[in-house]
């Protein structure tokens, strides 16, 4: 549904994505993270059809989404999204509706299907009085008023409170069970480990890693063991009476097990951690 082949942008001479390739199913939520000025809002921008590539080819739904008739099958959601805060979420929802030519009728029962989903009752208050997170979420129903196969939402919880952000990122999550094709930004990782089924990491223009969750933590950053033992031994920090040693293998649990009888204790608890996406993210983006 997305297809994104050596994609490359510059600015004025200045790389902002320099050479990305990949491609999103539907029914699949894409995550596209990075640190700040990674590339990820050209990158959204560029598969929304809003900016052109430098070089590299974008088709989305099988056309170019820099042409009118392919933007008809997007749904985009900018990072900050500006409304027109004189008008009622709903006369706004209906005017964009107008926008994509959906009947009124159609229009009005698919915006207020969304706003019922998204929870927001209060749809003949003007948006200008409405706050930061019943925005985003007229935001959210405003990518849909053209019901688009492909969506492209920027940073989707950014700023809002952990119970807004839950609705946003479940409701993401809905859409793409429902057969979407959905990619989205985001700077919260956690967003993206629990909604995400791929993702490519950016770093300075470049996609540093990708895959599924399980593939990155697989190529990326293995378990970690911490093992916790009655004396100390080498690398051991000391807490709650007893020492704990965190090594990457078992052949590490065994040399702590070994040091810890030399020293005449032994090992109580052996605990096994799988990286954060966060975690592994950080070491991704040191290295490169
Ligand atoms: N219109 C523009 N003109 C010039 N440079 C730009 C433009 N848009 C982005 N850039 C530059 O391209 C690089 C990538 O920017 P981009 O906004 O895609 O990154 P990002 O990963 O989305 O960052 P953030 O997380 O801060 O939103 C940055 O160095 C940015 O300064």
């Amino acid at each position: 549904m997305i297809e994104v082949r050596d994609l490359r942008k510059e600015y004025a001479g200045h790389v902002a994505v320099s050479g990305s390739t990949f491609e999103v199913e539907p029914g699949e939520v894409f995550g596209v993270v990075g640190p700040n000025g990674a590339g990820k809002t050209t990158t959204l921008k560029t598969v929304a059809g809003l900016v052109e590539p430098t070089e590299g080819e974008v088709r989305v739904a099988g056309g170019d989404p820099t042409e009118a008739e392919t933007r008809r099958s997007l749904g985009y959601l900018p990072e900050e999204s500006p409304l027109y805060e004189e008008m009622t979420a709903l006369s706004y929802l209906r005017f964009f509706a107008d926008l994509y030519d959906v009947p009124r009728g159609v229009a009005d029962e698919r915006i207020h299907d969304t706003l019922d989903r998204l929870e927001l009752d209060r749809r003949e208050t003007r948006t200008g009085d409405m706050s930061k997170g019943m925005k985003r979420k007229v935001a959210v129903a405003r990518s849909l008023v053209n019901d688009p196969d492909v969506l492209v939402y920027d940073e989707p919880a950014s700023g809002l409170d952990p119970l807004t952000t839950n609705y946003v990122v479940e409701f993401v999550r809905e859409l793409a069970d429902e057969g979407k094709t959905v990619v989205f930004s985001a700077h919260n990782l956690y967003h993206v480990e629990r909604v995400c089924d791929r993702v490519v990491i950016m770093n300075e223009g470049d996609i540093v890693a990708r895959g599924t969750l399980e593939e990155i933590r697989d190529e990326h950053g293995g378990v970690e063991y911490t093992v916790e033992t009655t004396v100390e031994v080498e690398g051991a920090t000391e807490e709650g009476g007893g020492y704990r040693t965190t090594v990457e293998d078992m052949d590490g649990v065994e040399r702590v097990r070994e040091e810890a009888r030399e020293n005449g204790g032994e090992v109580v608890d052996i605990r096994t951690r799988e990286p954060s996406l966060e975690d592994i993210f950080l070491d991704v983006a040191e290295a490169t």
